[in-house]
């Protein structure tokens, strides 16, 4: 390959061929500004998981706001021939589409549209890979890290994934993801600094390897460093490791604030017991017990089942390579479209899989919660203009199943799309990361323990409102109707 970076590289062309074709039909056919409706949604939980935790939504502000054609866009697509007059049109091209959207950290659930996408149908449809490319992946990844810190059940994890992530956007990104759930610092520099994440680290075998022997290794670290954890398994963990590193802390004196020792293979249970009462008998109760080796949610709780002594988990491929799981599998659907009388018009993908048929009609998804219990009843997916939250009862019911139904009462409603960007112009207020990872936690505490235990979690409601089953029932019929061959009304 002769060239692949160039100066003014943009992510205009991070899409797909295809959206680009299509943008070309509706430009020819003077559809252009034809408005549409788009919603980003997935279809079930990852992970045997009652919800997700949804990240992405910084990168794609950051992705809309720098979006426009460079002149290497232009000159490539120049070469796959496209014509003068179209690629005259891209060059002045910008967004100018409305984007509504879930907050970061937000508890999220299937089938319930996660970002919204109105506006000119051209500029709609070139989004779609580069926003699913990004809600997918960091979204997964938070729900990975969600898992793993629940599971860890207070103890600090750190993210130790950046030499088995799938490159270096999936190691920064996926730190970032990881944070918003929990995980307490990364090893990965770049995206401690990029995005304030605290950074930790310990040190490696090679440490150890390039002394030879394991006091010289831990003396010559204490001389260099104040925070110290060694290393203890390279040879021996209880009859070399942890001695050596005992005699240095020792020497040391005052010099070093020793925090602990990381245990790095073997039998990570039977080793840290032992390696805690080494430490206890020789006065550090306090010192900490790091176990890092391919651990994921499972080996971390079979761990502590056996009473492990581990303080602190770190937690490299099985988090950030989400490796149970490695696609969430959203999707991105044209719920709406403009009719010529200039109207909206719903519309849907029928399939023989009704669980894939989509629900049409632009919406606003709201979580109701009860006012005693301070849980949340479910979510209510509305047409986008009703007001549940100015109703004194509330029917839910089940979107398949709708015998099992209820009368909620007493609710506050909350709504969960925010515009972001309104008529290509961005309005708004995106928190820090901090308030990020603090609104996950908000977020979460809404929902009842069933819905967040990692095994069997009882299903979360995302119900529809009656008036938008009564629209997707009136869809599915009136598009099971048309005369296909002849015209749709569109
Ligand atoms: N007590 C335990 N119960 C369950 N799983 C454990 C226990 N101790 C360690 N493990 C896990 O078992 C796996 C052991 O893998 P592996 O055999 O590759 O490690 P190892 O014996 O330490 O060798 P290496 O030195 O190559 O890392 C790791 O995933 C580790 O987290
Ligand atoms: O096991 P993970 O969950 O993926 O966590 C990251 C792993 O990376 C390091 O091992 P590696 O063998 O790469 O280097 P080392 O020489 O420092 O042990 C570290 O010791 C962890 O075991
Ligand atoms: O700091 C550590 O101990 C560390 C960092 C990356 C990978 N494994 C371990």
């Amino acid at each position: 390959m002769e060239n692949i970076t160039y100066s003014d590289d943009s992510l205009a062309l991070h899409t797909d061929l295809y959206e680009i074709n299509m943008m070309e039909t509706y430009w020819r056919q003077g559809k252009e500004k034809k408005r549409a409706v788009f919603e980003l949604y997935y279809r079930s939980e990852p992970f045997g998981m009652g919800y997700t935790v949804f990240a992405g939504l910084e990168r794609v502000i950051e992705y809309i706001k720098g979006l426009t054609f460079t002149e290497s866009d232009i000159a490539y697509l120049r070469s796959l021939n496209f014509k003068e007059d179209f690629l005259d049109y891209l060059s002045a091209w910008k967004f100018r589409g409305t984007i509504r959207s879930f907050k970061e950290g937000e508890i999220a659930f299937a089938n319930e549209p996660l970002i919204q996408v109105e506006g000119p149908i051209m500029d709609c449809q070139l989004i779609e890979t580069a926003i699913l490319n990004m809600v997918n992946f960091q979204t997964l990844i938070a729900t990975k890290a969600a898992q793993i810190v629940t599971v860890a059940g207070g103890d600090p994890v750190l993210e130790f994934g950046a030499r088995r992530a799938q490159e270096l956007d999936a190691a920064l990104w996926g730190a970032r993801s990881t944070y918003i759930s929990g995980v307490g610092s990364t090893s990965n520099v770049r995206a401690a600094k990029c995005f304030g994440i605290p950074a930790s680290g310990t040190h490696a075998h090679a440490l150890i390897q390039a002394y030879r022997n394991e006091y010289e290794a831990f003396k010559a670290y204490a001389e260099t460093h104040e925070d110290c954890v060694f290393l203890v398994d390279t040879y021996d963990t209880i009859h070399s490791g942890v001695p050596n590193a005992i005699k240095v802390v020792e020497e040391m004196g005052d010099k070093i604030n020793f925090i602990g020792v990381r245990l790095d293979s073997g039998d990570l249970s039977y080793l840290s017991k032992n390696v805690r009462k080494q430490l206890d008998d020789a006065g550090y109760e306090d010192a900490l017990i790091f176990a890092s080796n391919d651990l994921n949610e499972e080996t971390i709780m079979n761990l502590k089942m056996q009473g492990a002594k581990i303080d602190v988990w770190g937690v490299g491929t099985k988090m950030i390579t989400a490796y149970d799981q490695p696609a969430l599998g959203g999707v991105y659907k044209l719920v709406a479209i403009e009719g010529e009388d200039g109207k909206l018009y719903d519309t849907l993908k029928l399939t023989a899989n009704v669980d894939k048929i989509t629900t049409p009609a632009k919406k606003q998804v709201w979580r109701i919660i009860n006012n005693e219990t301070k849980k949340s009843e479910g979510d209510q997916v509305c047409v986008h203009d009703e007001r549940p939250d100015l109703e004194e009862e509330l029917f839910m019911f089940h979107p398949k199943h709708t015998y099992i139904n209820k009368t909620v009462k007493n609710f506050t409603a909350r709504p969960l799309l925010h515009d972001v960007f309104v008529d290509g112009q961005y309005v708004y207020d995106q928190p820090g990361l901090e308030e990020i990872r603090a609104y996950r936690e908000i977020s979460q505490s809404d929902l009842w323990e069933e819905h967040l235990r990692i095994l069997n979690p009882e299903p979360y409601p995302v119900d529809l409102s009656q008036k938008l089953y009564d629209r997707k029932i009136n869809t599915i019929e009136k598009y099971k109707n048309i005369d296909y061959v002849s015209n749709v009304d569109f």
